[in-house]
């Protein structure tokens, strides 16, 4: 049996601290290789002489189109911020890159968009707003809990250079919930704010609160409430490798998917 080539692997974000994991993970993994790297500075240069990155040849560009173009990579994996994420997923469908995107705050309409243009052109990728196995396990369970407990908030913590919130994960985790709970508002009828946000944001009156900390890394509460009781789901990301079991999973499926896929919890079988 003929044995399968690598996956050629292309990392935006390449400075960062996503995606410096991403690739030293890709650089552990003999399934895939390190086509190129996507910074905005840098242009030209090898990986390699990034400080904290292996000793890889990969070049850097800061023109994705040159990228795809000179490179052809298999898979784009995006951890930047959703401006550059964003044209940068953008660009990987008109090139026919298949895009794994780790990158947090897009919007449902965004995601829509994206998978018109991905279903006609038949093309498999992934957004998944946490690739870490547990984190999307707290986020199925607290589906299956809120068909019983529909009074929930949501407390998710992450450190203090986080840019975007609520993060990704309690936004996915709260449509999720929705799928199941009756809706409701939540807390006395006539409860007033006497500091404004003290109650958090409000999705179909659930409540979401958002923690920044330096020492914390990502993790997540998910409270139900119900007579006499308290159920609480937690997750803790404590290293970023937590999140490379899923990056690694969701490379090899988009090689085989032909639409784009929005959560983790959609592939994981
Ligand atoms: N899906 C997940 O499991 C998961 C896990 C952690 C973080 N995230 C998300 O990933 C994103 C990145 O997180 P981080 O902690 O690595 O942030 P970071 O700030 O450490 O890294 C982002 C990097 O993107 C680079 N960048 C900015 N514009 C760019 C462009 N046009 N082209 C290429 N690179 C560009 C920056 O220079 C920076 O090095 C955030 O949106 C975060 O919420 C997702
Ligand atoms: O570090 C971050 O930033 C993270 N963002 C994701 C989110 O917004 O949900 C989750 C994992 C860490």
């Amino acid at each position: 049996m003929a044995e399968e080539r690598p996956i050629r692997v292309a990392v935006a974000g390449p400075r960062g601290r996503m995606g410096s994991e991403t690739i030293r993970m890709i650089a552990s993994a003999p399934e895939f290789i390190l086509a190129a790297a996507v910074d905005h500075g840098h242009d030209g240069e090898r990986v390699g002489s990034l400080p904290g990155l292996p000793e890889l040849d990969a070049r850097i560009y800061a023109d994705i189109a040159d990228c795809f173009s000179v490179e052809e990579p298999d898979v784009l994996i995006d951890f930047t911020n959703p401006e550059a994420g964003k044209r940068n997923l953008q660009s990987a469908i008109e090139f026919g890159v298949r895009p794994v995107i780790g990158t947090s705050g897009f919007s449902n309409e965004d995601v829509a968009d994206y998978q018109k243009q991905m279903a006609d052109k038949k093309l498999g990728g992934i957004i998944a707003p946490n690739f870490a196995i547990g984190a999307v396990l707290v986020m199925k369970f607290s589906q299956m809990a809120a068909k019983y407990f529909p009074d929930v908030e949501i407390i998710e913590l992450h450190h203090d250079k986080k840019k975007d919130a609520p993060s990704g994960t309690a936004v996915k985790t709260a449509e999720l919930i929705e799928k199941t709970r009756q809706p409701k508002k939540q807390g006395a009828p006539d409860e007033r704010e006497t500091l404004k946000g003290a109650r958090g944001a409000d999705i179909d009156g659930m409540r979401i609160h958002s923690v920044r900390l330096p020492g914390l890394i990502a993790h997540q509460e998910v409270l139900f409430g119900g007579k006499g009781e308290l159920l609480t789901l937690r997750h803790d990301s404590m290293d970023r490798a937590s999140f490379m079991t899923g990056v690694g999973f969701a490379i090899k499926e988009v090689m085989s998917l032909d639409s784009l896929v929005y959560g983790l919890e959609n592939i994981l079988n």
